[in-house]
């Protein structure tokens, strides 16, 4: 399996961010993708998620066997955390799991590996800033994905919560997965492939 960009560009607003990128990840590894405010990092994840249409070029995934498409095989972890605030961390996990397919890890196997077994009934509204992030970075876990688009996923975890989540990508990379993140701190990947993007200044 590898995912591939060939002359990849992208806009907002009618405003060309970026042009002609191309890029190529192998199972097992994963692109980084840095560069300051509003360079289009996150514009880049968005288009290879599906969620926006390239201007022109084409990201594919090859070798993807059981998925056609990169959007069926992506978990996105976007800036906000795609929960809703009134429902409980254990039924937006179960919405998240049915809607995404693929079961991997049950729901509680899922809360105890990022640290927050026994928060299942809370109103996901009533968890902090840090915690609400590690259940979104449940939701990695509770289906199976092989590719893990993840914008800042690490903005808000405390040191414990950081080196568990780069055992998580670890993890993840050691499986066969592939990882595109965007991000302005280390994310503890040994050997990950670096994508600056420039911005405008
Ligand atoms: N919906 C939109 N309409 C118009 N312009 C937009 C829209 N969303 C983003 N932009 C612009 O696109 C550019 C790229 O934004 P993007 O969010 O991809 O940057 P980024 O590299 O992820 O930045 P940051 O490091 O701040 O997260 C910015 O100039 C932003 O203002």
């Amino acid at each position: 399996m590898r995912l591939v960009a060939d002359k990849l560009s992208g806009e907002r607003g009618g405003e060309l961010i970026f042009s002609d990128l191309d890029f190529v990840i192998a199972a097992g590894a994963a692109l980084l993708v840095t560069g300051p405010n509003g360079a289009g990092k996150s514009t880049l994840l968005r288009i290879i998620a599906g969620l926006l249409a390239p201007l022109s070029g084409n990201v594919r995934l090859e070798g993807g066997d059981g998925f056609p498409d990169v959007q069926s095989a992506c978990h996105y972890l976007g800036h906000t955390n795609a929960m809703k605030p009134a429902l409980s961390v254990r039924e937006n996990l179960a919405f998240w799991q049915a809607f995404n397919g693929e079961a991997r890890q049950d729901i509680d196997e899922a809360l105890e590996t990022v640290g927050l077994g026994g928060t299942d009934h809370l109103p996901f509204g009533y968890l902090s800033t840090g915690q609400k992030r590690r259940i979104s970075i449940a939701k990695l876990l509770v289906s199976y994905r092989p590719v893990w688009l993840l914008d800042e996923p690490t903005a808000g975890l405390d040191k414990i919560s950081e080196s568990r989540f780069a055992g998580l990508m670890q993890g993840h990379l050691g499986e066969g997965g592939i990882i595109v993140a965007a991000t302005h701190l280390p994310l503890g990947l040994d050997n990950a492939q670096e994508l600056a993007m420039e911005g405008r200044g």
